[in-house]
């Protein structure tokens, strides 16, 4: 289970469900409390990120120090666990979460995390929810909310969960769902994914499902890539990032701005997941017969691996062509790049005559569900039924980009999903359209890597790597 969070001991203190009922007294307006609650409201009702809304409240409202902290740690908390507390506060209510008025809802949600994954004293925890609900909703729900909570409060989350989860005999996806507080269908996809890769289906799989789904209730560490030729590890080190343990151009940012580091302000760095650059280096890594110096990003917004490839060909006598089907995502290639030309293209369409190219990143469209770790609120709107069509255009980018490398040359197949039907279903029916083409052991070119899985396809996964689950083939067209 996740660590408990901050200690709010400014709302005084006691122990779980204790202290005097604040019912009779003025509410007080708690601006970390309230930001918190201005996310998720806006989350739900316009589909707000709220990675990009809520550092600007706190911009915008003053926040700083603890007040800050706590605002994230209540917004980014509560949202990733709301799957967990609908269900406790199920058990807790007369009525179901979804017959809740939703402000409501989302107010209880708030006092819920505070109660079962925080240090903030019981009696706090539910006497701020209450004054919050007071003040922004009204006195009846507020009434509401403390009873409701106030239940909550006599469990620890680890008492609740064996009430609360489906029996794990009986449903070890439902059980998982519940216990981790994420969609059932993403448990089945990420347990069906883990299990493309490992020989064992059972207890052990249900175990590094389990790890798979806790990795991504945490928030992810800030990794800094220094562009080859243009910055260094060291450089990052100087400015306080510690050097990571597999990419040679990665280091993680503990604390601070990212934008205060002078090579990231100054675009020789950049800040980019682990296995991001690692996918691209194993694509640089290929040998090749023959002439290497075309390389083609094929959707290449907004521009991460491109920024990186762009450096590695200055270095290697290459020259990157990056492309966009959106024009504002290939203009954020262009602003990364330096040497690279950029294009707005559909990489469906060819503008590009078949054979070009000696490397291709073809990085294509998914559903992120390697990438939970980074927006809290994602797990929920993500939707089953845009696998199918997404799949269907990822089929539809491989076939061009087997079509526009050159006899000899490589592509890479990246997702930031592992889903079996955006990955490994797409790389095989590819390949068996395509005579010409192999897949390479991906899992050899990065063997400063392990746990990539048994080859040919390499997968990094978050509980193993530290990384975003991303998954990357690598097919030759044979000369
Ligand atoms: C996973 S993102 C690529 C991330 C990028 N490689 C990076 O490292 O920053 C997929 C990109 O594909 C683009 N895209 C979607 N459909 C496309 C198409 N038919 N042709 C070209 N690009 C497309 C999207 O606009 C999006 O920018």
């Amino acid at each position: 289970m996740p660590q408990k969070g901050p200690d709010d001991a400014r709302r005084g203190r006691g122990g779980r469900g204790g202290g005097r009922p604040r019912r009779q007294q003025r509410p007080v307006r708690d601006e970390a409390r309230n930001a918190a609650y201005d996310v998720l409201r806006a989350v739900d009702e316009r589909d707000a990120y709220a990675n990009l809304l809520l550092p600007a409240l706190i911009r915008e409202r003053r926040l700083s120090g603890r007040d800050a902290g706590l605002a994230t740690e209540l917004a980014y908390g509560t949202l990733r666990g709301l799957g967990t507390y609908d269900e406790i506060i199920a058990a807790c209510s007369d009525r179901p979460p979804e017959d809740l008025d939703p402000p409501l809802l989302d107010a209880i949600r708030i006092g819920a995390h505070q109660l079962l994954r925080t240090r903030v004293p019981a009696h706090a925890a539910v006497g701020t929810t209450v004054d919050l609900v007071r003040l922004r909703i009204g006195t009846g729900p507020s009434r509401y909310a403390n009873a409701v909570l106030r239940k909550v409060a006599t469990r620890s989350l680890d008492d609740w969960l064996p009430i609360v989860a489906p029996d794990p005999d009986d449903d070890p996806i439902g059980n998982l769902a519940v216990s981790y507080s994420h969609p059932r269908w993403i448990v089945s996809a990420l347990r069906d994914a883990l299990a493309a890769a490992r020989p064992d289906k059972d207890e052990a799989l249900f175990r590094e499902t389990a790890a798979l789904l806790e990795a991504d209730n945490e928030r992810p560490r800030v990794a800094l890539v220094a562009r080859p030729g243009r910055s260094t590890v060291a450089e990052l080190a100087e400015a306080g990032a510690v050097p990571a343990a597999y990419s040679p151009y990665a280091a993680y940012l503990t604390e601070g701005d990212p934008a205060s580091v002078p090579a990231v302000a100054e675009g020789r760095a950049a800040v980019q997941d682990e296995a991001s650059q690692l996918v691209a280096l194993a694509l640089t890594r290929v040998p090749l017969e023959g002439r290497d110096e075309r390389w083609f990003d094929m959707c290449a917004g907004p521009g991460g691996k491109a920024g990186l490839l762009d450096a590695v060909a200055a270095g290697e006598g290459a020259r990157l062509l990056a492309a966009d089907v959106q024009y504002h995502r290939a203009r954020l290639v262009w602003r990364t790049t330096r040497d690279a030309k950029v294009i707005v293209a559909d990489g469906t369409r060819p503008v590009w005559r078949p054979a070009s190219f000696d490397r291709i990143m073809l990085d294509a469209p998914c559903t992120g569900l390697g990438a939970l770790r980074r927006r809290p609120e994602a797990r929920w709107r993500r939707d089953p039924a845009s696998v199918p069509d997404l799949a269907g255009l990822q089929r539809a980018l491989l076939d061009e980009a087997l079509r526009a490398v050159r006899p000899g040359g490589v592509v890479a197949y990246v997702t930031c999903s592992p889903h079996v039907a955006e990955t490994a279903a797409v790389v095989e029916d590819s390949l068996a359209r395509h005579a010409d083409a192999e897949a390479l052991d991906a899992p050899a070119h990065l063997p400063e890597v392990p746990g990539l899985g048994p080859g040919p396809y390499a997968r990094f996964w978050p509980h193993r790597h530290g990384t975003d689950a991303m998954f990357l083939a690598l097919l030759r067209r044979r000369p």
